[in-house]
């Protein structure tokens, strides 16, 4: 594969890094020519730790923390936040996540170990995943898991099954696939008819497995959930799902006699990554789905339930930078010019899956106008390896540091070791301090597991 044909429509712009509006963390600042994030310089960092480096600004995340759970508790008491732990998960931000009061959705095995190990209550857990193994499930319901969100039939008699064998009473959802079409990127689309996740609504089998689920033993069907998609700017489809999934309790309640008594909308609010985005706020999804659940429970006559989302992206994405050391360039005249960094698809699978833009500074020249088109690749042995396409930056040197803005989700929770690459560390940065909260792997990590 390689990459797709340059846009030779793309300019340069004028902009220099602080005019990059939304993409930018919050405490980001550029001070003699430097950028500078929690208060420490960037480029000092890179000299310090090494790059590819990830990079979060602890400021900002907390906030959009806050900001989550301010902004739905005021508008509807009884909601909850649950942080959606794929899309970044170190112990560290499971820590952030519990001091700050939210819940924490793990998609498996792997995930709830972490959030354990960093000692968040397992109570507040949501275990998600539409082929969770036996043995996972297991683990999950001996931790004391607060709630499993049920993706399958068959996964309905397993979760009874276990929690029978384990003497315990397990609280579950039902994941509904609601049929409502978001509008983003074909792969993160869920919410849709095809889909692998979920209960689907037609010819109500959802509805039939509700009667299954009611009467399963070992288990209490505590609410519903359903998850759109990813990246989703139209709040109308928020709206829709909402009304589709209350209008679905109302017909529980009228045919089984039982009230559904929490609801959870998943997650998918979408971010800027590029300076012209326009996201809608945190602000205005909140009013958008707490609007939309009232109105709908008003509609079926129904007494309001827990109401709880499940943001990842919409979190920690623009709370986290990579910084690269620029190692080559390669002028091809007339198609492009490669930058090529000290990492790539190992620690940003996101360009060569889903063709992500970014928006790309020089952190060593952040107060200057981003005034070339370049394209950043990596360093992997796939023509389709790039961090960024046909973007503008500084005039690129040799030994640069660059800084990729709105890279602290799906990046380090997708990455790899293709090519032999170690993960790169994970340094939160707060008031002028730089902690290490995740070590950089060492080439011993790699075969560590070799017998
Ligand atoms: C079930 C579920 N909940 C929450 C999320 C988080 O989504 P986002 O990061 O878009 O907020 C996802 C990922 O799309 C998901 O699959
Ligand atoms: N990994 C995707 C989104 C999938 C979200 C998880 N269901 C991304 O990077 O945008």
């Amino acid at each position: 594969m390689s990459l797709p044909a340059s846009d030779r429509t793309k300019k340069a712009d004028n902009r220099t890094t602080m005019e990059l509006g939304a993409v930018l963390p919050e405490t980001a600042e550029v001070k003699d020519d430097h950028l500078f994030v929690g208060g420490v310089d960037m480029v000092d960092l890179a000299r310090e730790q090494g790059t590819a480096l990830y990079v979060i600004d602890e400021a900002d995340l907390r906030h959009r923390m806050e900001s989550y759970v301010s902004s739905f508790r005021s508008r509807y008491e009884n909601s909850d936040v649950i942080y959606a732990s794929k899309a970044f998960l170190n112990k560290e931000v499971a820590r952030i996540a519990n001091q700050e009061g939210l819940c924490l959705d793990v998609s498996g095995g792997g995930e709830l170990a972490c959030a354990l190990a960093a000692g968040f209550p397992a109570d507040r857990v949501f275990v998600h995943g539409n082929n969770k193994t036996p043995q996972e499930l297991r683990e999950a319901i001996s931790a004391g898991v607060g709630r499993i969100v049920v993706d399958s039939r068959i996964e309905l008699g397993r979760v009874s099954r276990i929690a029978g064998e384990l003497g315990v009473t397990q609280d579950i959802y039902l994941r509904i696939t609601p049929g409502v079409e978001a509008d983003t990127h074909e792969y993160i689309k869920t919410g849709c008819e095809d889909s692998k996740f979920g209960f689907t609504m037609l010819d109500d089998f959802a509805f039939r497995c509700v009667e299954d689920a009611l009467a399963a033993p070992n288990v209490r069907l505590a609410g519903l959930h359903c998850h759109i998609g990813s990246q989703v700017f139209a709040l109308h489809s928020f709206r829709e799902a909402a009304d589709v999934m209350v209008s679905f309790m109302a017909r529980i309640r009228d045919q089984y006699g039982c009230a559904i008594e929490e609801l959870d909308l998943g997650g998918g609010l979408g971010i800027a990554y590029l300076a012209d985005d326009a996201p809608s706020s945190i602000d205005e999804f909140a009013e958008c789905t707490t609007t939309a659940v009232k109105e709908s429970c008003e509609k079926y006559g129904l007494d309001l339930p827990r109401l709880l989302v499940e943001p990842g992206r919409s979190l920690v994405a623009n709370a986290g930078i990579t910084l690269y050391t620029v190692g080559i360039l390669k002028t091809l005249p007339n198609i492009r010019k490669y930058v090529a960094v000290d990492g790539g698809m190992s620690d940003n699978i996101r360009t060569a899956l889903y063709h992500a833009d970014y928006e790309p500074t020089i952190a060593n020249k952040a107060g200057q106008a981003r005034t070339e088109i370049v394209t950043l690749c990596g360093k992997h042995c796939e023509s389709g390896d790039a961090v960024v396409i046909d973007m503008p930056l500084q005039t690129p040197e040799l030994g640069d540091i660059v800084a990729v803005f709105g890279t602290g989700a799906y990046c380090y929770s997708m990455s790899s070791n293709y090519n032999g690459q170690p993960r790169p560390a994970i340094v939160f940065v707060r008031d002028g301090q730089a902690r290490v909260t995740t070590r950089r792997e060492t080439y011993e990590d790699l075969y560590a597991r070799d017998l």
